[in-house]
């Protein structure tokens, strides 16, 4: 890869993220009061995604757990996207398009929320996830790209969706962890009154 290409990357990643700036921190603000009153009411946030997605459905949920960037109590958030028994025991007894569902309809309870990240909004298993957490009379804040994919199709009167304007999955993914760290901030702001 030359270097010239690198230097791409780095400027189209930079576009995208000045564009979703343009478009996307009222919706991001949105997501944040609708986590802030879950974890006021006592609730958690369950995370799922495939590939970079399943790494920052984990990514959020840590800073959830332990820490974002100040000392503040642990908060609840499980990442569906962690124990391998229970993702390969639900794929091979039923389907992979069920580890995140059957993992919502055991966990989720009326009043949380469930992330649900899809770069295409067309993974199947993050589908079935939201149509469990409406079944659990879950909020769903979705984090997409591209068109929003069939998941345009399923959010109810309280869901967010924050659609990341770009095509490319590593672009959508890279505006992905921002939006992430931007719900951190949002949530130790709205809770601890920030640093
Ligand atoms: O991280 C990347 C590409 O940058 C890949 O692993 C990507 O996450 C996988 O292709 C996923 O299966 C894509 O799923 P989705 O974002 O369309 O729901
Ligand atoms: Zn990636």
């Amino acid at each position: 890869m030359s270097v010239d290409r690198i230097r791409q990357l780095f400027a189209e990643s930079l576009e995208t993220k000045a564009k979703a700036g343009e478009v996307l921190p009222e919706v991001i603000a949105m997501a944040g009061q609708v986590m802030v009153e879950c974890l006021l009411n006592g609730g958690k946030i369950l995370s799922c995604g495939n590939g970079g997605s399943a790494g920052d459905a984990q990514h959020f949920s840590s800073e959830l757990l332990n820490r974002f960037e100040m000392e503040r109590p642990a908060l609840p958030a499980v990442a569906l996207t962690t124990d391998s028994s229970t993702l390969t025991s639900i794929a091979n007894d039923y389907s992979y398009n069920e580890i995140f569902s059957k993992q919502v309809r055991a966990l989720g309870n009326s009043g949380d929320v469930l992330l649900a990240i899809s770069t295409s909004g067309n993974s199947a298993n993050v589908i079935q996830a939201i149509q469990a957490a409406h079944d659990r009379d879950m909020k769903v804040v979705a984090m997409t790209g591209r068109e929003g994919g069939e998941m345009v199709n399923l959010y109810g009167p309280q869901d967010i969706e924050i659609r990341v304007p770009a095509h490319s999955t590593a672009r959508i993914q890279e505006v992905h962890l921002l939006v992430i760290h931007a719900l951190c901030d949002f949530i130790d702001q709205q809770l601890f009154g920030g640093a």
